[in-house]
């Protein structure tokens, strides 16, 4: 049905020439200008990486643990909303092919099919006991009774992290969608985490509010209100991250949503040293937003992020073929991770240290946080 792909790029070109036009443009589009989306992928290509050679890199290992679920690649799914735009069995589907692949799938709030449902996907598609980690993603809701319904419904499904997203205090992404006028789910697909948590507007894009009329006290109150692990996603200033950890936030989702909210603020690669210096080692930063090629992967994990989480390209491959187009997405994109950190003479994720990545000219190491040449002593020098 498909032909072979190659690359996350090949995945895009096949979804953009099988998918309704609108539907394209909600996927591709951003806010505004979209300078945030070239920016993003921009950032890695600037990078550039010094590798190590002679390193006896013949065994390598990409898994990681978060929060003491192991993963098989250090690559989650970011939420995405509607998947069943794309493919009939929408996030089920993808749900397998995480499963399949050992990849952490972040559930959107805004899925098609309801969280227990993906959960139960991801389960059968896994080796018995096996079934990698399920989080879910959330927007805070003006009425606290919805929220927490909300959360119980990740709880009860065996969703295993939360991940709040908080720079939505309005909806950004407008102008494309406006332009198309695409407003709402189409028939017969809706929202499903929220049906029965009110009435009506059902199937209307718009049934998930999003408000800017929160503050820090109500993620004191949801971190509170649940044992699991909070995230927030969407935090970019350093003393946010500082304010963060002072409210027993357990993680960051460094992610400026793909270029969808706020416009112009900049690629979360280039934002990754200032805020792995504020969080200072205390929680676990995954970031998300342009991750295309095996080196961008070792590119984020060398400057600090833990892991780093995928958009765009999940819904590309789930649009070409379904949970098959989503597993052979994965299994590239481990491919040519494990080629990376090969090329790179890393065995493991923990070789990724930022004196691999330099910017051009006669750059170091990016960031404030590393001093130049302050990592080629690692492992003693020879003399
Ligand atoms: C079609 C689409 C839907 C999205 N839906 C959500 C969502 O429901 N919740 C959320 O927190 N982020 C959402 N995002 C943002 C992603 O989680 C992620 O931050 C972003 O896509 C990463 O950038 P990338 O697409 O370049 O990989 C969405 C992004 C896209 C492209
Ligand atoms: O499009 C988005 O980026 C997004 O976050 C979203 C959230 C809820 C419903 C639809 C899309």
């Amino acid at each position: 049905m498909s032909g072979v792909r190659f690359t996350v790029y090949d995945f895009e070109e096949a979804a953009r020439a099988r998918l309704d036009p609108v539907h394209v443009d909600f996927i591709a589009g951003g806010a505004r200008d979209e300078i945030t989306v070239r920016a993003n992928e921009a950032a890695f290509a600037r990078l550039q990486l010094l590798p190590r050679v002679l390193r006896g890199s013949f065994e390598r290992d990409v898994c990681v643990t978060l929060f003491g679920g192991r993963a098989s690649l250090p690559i989650l799914l970011s939420p995405t909303a509607f998947h069943k735009l794309v493919d009939p069995e929408g996030e089920a589907a993808t749900a397998r092919a995480a499963a399949a692949a050992g990849a952490i799938m972040i559930v959107s709030m805004a899925s098609t099919v309801a969280v227990g449902e993906v959960a139960a996907a991801a389960r059968a598609a896994a080796e018995p006991g096996q079934a990698p980690p399920l989080w879910f993603q959330l927007y805070l809701q003006p009425d606290p009774g919805i929220t927490e319904a909300l959360v119980r419904r990740a709880e009860e499904a065996g969703c295993t992290a939360l991940v709040v997203t908080v720079d939505s205090p309005v909806l950004g992404a407008g102008e494309r969608n406006r332009r198309n006028g695409f407003h709402d789910l189409p028939p017969g697909m809706r929202c499903e985490n929220l049906v029965d948590l009110r009435d009506g507007e059902r199937g209307h894009i718009r049934q998930i509010a999003m408000s800017p009329e929160f503050s820090w006290e109500h993620v004191g109150r949801l971190r509170r209100c649940t044992d699991l692990p909070v995230l927030l996603k969407g935090v970019l200033h350093p003393e946010d991250a500082r304010l963060a950890v002072r409210h027993g936030v357990d993680g960051l989702l460094l992610s400026n949503h793909g270029g969808r909210q706020l416009d112009t603020v900049p690629p979360t690669l280039e934002l990754l040293p200032e805020l792995v210096a504020a969080v200072a080692g205390r929680i676990p930063i995954v970031l998300d937003g342009g991750i295309r090629r095996g080196t961008d992967v070792v590119k984020a994990l060398a400057l600090g992020a833990i892991a780093v989480g995928i958009g765009r390209p999940v819904m590309w491959a789930l649009a070409e073929g379904g949970e098959k187009g989503v597993r052979r997405l994965l299994h590239l994109l481990w491919d040519e991770l494990d080629e990376a950190l090969a090329l790179c003479g890393a065995s493991g994720l923990a070789d990724l240290t930022p004196d691999l990545v330099r910017v051009p000219g006669w750059g170091s190491a990016p960031g404030p946080t590393v001093t130049p040449g302050a990592d080629t002593r690692r492992g003693g020098g020879i003399g």
